[in-house]
């Protein structure tokens, strides 16, 4: 089986250009570390909102880098450089919907303004590729979820979809801390990994 592998592209103008420091990349990469369970490796790029270098980024990562998954942080929401949903639809194959209307009712939870993110999932080939907006706080918020005070969940987050997805797109198994996200699959897809 291949080893997981992550696509991580950070959208933004002012990161890309220096004048603020990239929060999106630190933030993915610190949630996946406290998640995930599975090894796996990274590969990191930070670029402007401009829709070819988006789908340049995100076909590379699919195509070349072999990443099963491609997690996007920034560009959703409706100003006219945010363009990441339109440049991710671009090079889809196919479109899950379900990921894009949790993200938003998720978020309504912690903004009143969550339905501004045009955010969307799809497939290409045999990799998900997921928008998240471009707060660096909203990639925990739409990831994990929303829980109360003694860490019950209130609101599943996304990633609790998302390993037995990349399973039904034959990719690796890949398995979560439950403390930070439980991975739900039916029972005939769970496998004994501790031996
Ligand atoms: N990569 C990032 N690093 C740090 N903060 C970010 C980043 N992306 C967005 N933010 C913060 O989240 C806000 C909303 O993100 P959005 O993607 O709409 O950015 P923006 O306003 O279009 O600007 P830019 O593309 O220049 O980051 C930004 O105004 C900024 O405060
Ligand atoms: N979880 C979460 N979702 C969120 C937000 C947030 O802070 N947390 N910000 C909203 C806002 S204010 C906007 S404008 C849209 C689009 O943001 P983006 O352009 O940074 O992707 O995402 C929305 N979704």
């Amino acid at each position: 089986m291949d080893k997981l592998r992550i696509g991580l592209v950070s959208v933004s103008d002012r990161a890309s250009n220096g004048i603020y420091q990239d929060k999106g990349i630190p933030a993915l990469e610190a949630w996946l570390e406290r998640a995930l369970i599975t090894p796996f490796v990274l590969d990191k790029k930070l670029i402007p909102d401009e829709q070819s270098l988006i789908e340049q980024a995100i076909c590379e990562l699919v195509d070349e880098s072999g990443c099963q998954l491609v997690l996007t942080t920034g560009g959703t929401g409706p100003a006219r450089r945010d363009v990441t949903p339109d440049a991710t639809l671009a090079i889809a194959d196919r479109e899950m919907p379900g990921f894009g209307e949790q993200m938003r009712q998720i978020s309504l939870h912690f903004v009143p303004t969550a339905i501004l993110s045009r955010q969307v999932g799809v497939i290409r080939k045999q990799s998900l590729i997921l928008n998240l907006p471009g707060q660096p706080k909203s990639i925990q918020e739409t990831l994990e979820g929303l829980k109360d005070a003694d860490g019950n969940v209130i609101v599943s987050g996304i990633f609790a979809s998302v390993p037995y997805c990349i399973q039904l797109l034959d990719g690796p198994y890949i398995e979560t801390h439950e403390v930070v996200v439980a991975a739900f699959r039916p029972k005939n897809a769970r496998r004994d990994t501790k031996n």
